[in-house]
């Protein structure tokens, strides 16, 4: 007999693979009764992933409006639903915030944090000391935005690394027009460290650079269904064995640097210290009781305080690019900011008490987060059991896109969503005056929502408020001309203004003296 060709074999397993497939979707009895939502045809391997092209946002955004709200699509062997508009990701993630809470328990989280990641973890999977630590540096962050003397504490650290930043800016773009990322991220960084480890780099230390350069990696490695996560067979290639091999190195860096730092804190800790914590180390080392920590106690603080860090140290600085680039883009928004704290603030510079008085810098942060929608697909979920949605049957431990992007670009809610105008977030108050419309800033989707939601976002609001301000304040930004800024984004775990030069000139004394 004769045997079938390769190409008949192909087509014999398509053939099966479809029917498999049809069986799968139609035929088996789902739990709850109820469909999957609808969903793309996945391809042997690779599912849908070669679709997704280099911006995954936009071909969600695309595909939602073929698929609707909720659609099904499958990333090499991982099953995933993409929830695109508020109402369903509310319905998900804050009315089932237990359910839709999970993470993946992809390969490369395992290397996060010495294993004992709180952020790539589920809560079920960890115990009491990861909740108690998590709980803790919630309560730590909480306090930066309600206790009034944190709060001022928090305005001085801030203001003196927003000017440091600002005269490095200065220096640094003397004679070229100057890329001021790197600048930008060393001052959010070293903000960062001051509220967990109460130390501060100077911008050219040797472990500070490496560890920034180790985060890059993270960012880099860890977006959102990366392939190494879900084609794991791609390791088979050098290319992506040495990006997983320089992932862990950077991975262990990281978590070492942390704990050499938590071993430093607990060791030169008086009994004064730990009366008034000044940082969230020994915040954590007070709230074990006696202030003796074990060894696993210290692994775990140093886990929490290096993920915060992580996770604070690429989404602000990358707020405060976008917020750059706009200014650059629009020189009348920053004229009227001018003008806004001259008449609110007088010559000294803005405090975070001065927030409410200037809705104007408030509403331009808002639409720039709604505009660049740094984030543009949340840190993946995973649903912890079956459950139902919007009338759709949602299995265990399905992967779950939050695409932020699609709900600020939601033209049934933004009109003329392309449209960079910050009047979209201010209304009259009663007194006719202008107000932050509350209402608007509920409808736009930047630090995720339920059991999850961002943790840091009042401390990034404060931070990019004060930056903001005190550089319209004291400074004249000047666009290169040989790369004038655009929309234009670099694609990641975060998104990133593709064209960003400047030269920064401070013209007030003011911040000459501080
Ligand atoms: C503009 C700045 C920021 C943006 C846009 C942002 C956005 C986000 C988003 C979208 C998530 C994922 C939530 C989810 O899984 O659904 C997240 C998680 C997180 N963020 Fe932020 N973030 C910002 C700044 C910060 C800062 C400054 C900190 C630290 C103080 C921070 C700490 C965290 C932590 C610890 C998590 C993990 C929460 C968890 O898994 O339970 N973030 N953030």
């Amino acid at each position: 007999m004769e045997l079938p060709s390769l190409f008949e074999v192909l087509v014999l397993f398509a053939l099966f693979y479809v029917a498999f497939l049809t069986y799968n979707n139609l035929f088996c009895p789902k739990p709850s009764g109820k469909q999957l939502p609808p969903g793309l045809f996945p391809w042997p391997v690779v599912g849908n992933a070669p679709l997704l092209g280099s911006e995954p946002h936009k071909t969600f955004h695309e595909l939602a409006e073929k698929y609707g709200p909720i659609y099904r699509i499958k990333l090499g062997s991982v099953k995933a639903i993409v929830l695109s508009d508020l109402k369903t990701i509310k319905q998900a993630l804050v009315k089932q915030r237990q359910v839709f809470g999970g993470r993946m328990r992809f390969e490369t989280y395992k290397y996060l944090q010495n294993g004992i990641s709180n952020v790539f973890n589920d809560v079920s999977t960890q115990g009491e000391v990861w909740s108690k630590t998590k709980l803790e540096m919630l309560r730590h962050l909480h306090n930066l935005s309600t206790s009034t003397t944190v709060r001022k504490k928090m305005n001085d650290f801030i203001t003196d690394d927003v000017i440091y930043m600002l005269k490095k800016l200065e220096i640094t773009s003397e004679t070229n027009f100057v890329n001021p990322e790197d600048i930008i991220r060393k001052a959010a960084a070293n903000t960062l460290c001051t509220i967990c480890f109460g130390k501060r780099y100077d911008y050219d230390d040797k472990d500070f650079c490496e560890l920034l350069q180790a985060n890059e990696v993270f960012s880099a490695v860890v977006s959102a269904g990366a392939m190494i996560d879900t084609m794991p067979w791609i390791r088979v290639f050098p290319k992506h064995r040495q990006i997983l091999e320089a992932y862990k190195k950077a991975m262990k860096y990281r978590h070492k640097w942390a704990l050499k730092l938590v071993e430093e804190i607990a060791t030169s800790s008086t009994d004064k210290d730990l009366l008034e914590p000044k940082n969230v180390v020994t915040s954590m080392i007070k709230s074990n009781g006696n202030g003796k920590i074990t060894t696993k106690y210290m692994d775990q603080i140093a886990s929490i305080c290096s993920e915060v860090f992580a996770a604070g140290q690429d989404t602000t600085p990358t707020a405060f690019n976008w917020i750059i680039n706009y200014l650059l883009l629009y020189p009348n928004v920053m004229k009227r900011m001018k003008n806004d704290i001259n008449e609110a603030v007088g010559d000294r510079l803005p405090t975070l008490f001065d927030r409410p008085k200037l809705p104007y810098i408030d509403a331009f942060i808002h639409e720039t987060f709604r505009q660049s929608s740094i984030l543009p697909i949340s840190i993946p979920h995973a649903t912890l059991k079956q459950t139902a949605l919007c009338g759709y049957h949602i299995p265990q431990g399905i992967m779950v896109f939050v695409n932020q992007y699609s709900v600020n670009r939601d033209p049934n809610v933004w009109p003329d969503p392309e449209k960079f105008d910050p009047m979209r977030f201010l209304c009259k108050d009663e007194s006719g005056g202008m107000t932050m419309n509350s209402e608007a800033v509920d409808k736009y989707l930047i630090f995720s929502m339920g059991l999850r939601k961002c943790p840091g976002l009042d401390l990034a609001k404060g931070w990019l408020f004060l930056a903001t301000a005190i550089l319209a304040q004291t400074c004249e930004l000047m666009p290169d001309p040989a790369h004038p800024p655009s929309l234009d984004a670099i694609p990641g775990l975060t998104l990133r203004p593709r064209c960003l030069r400047l030269k920064l000139r401070i013209n007030t004394l003011e911040v000459q003296k501080h």
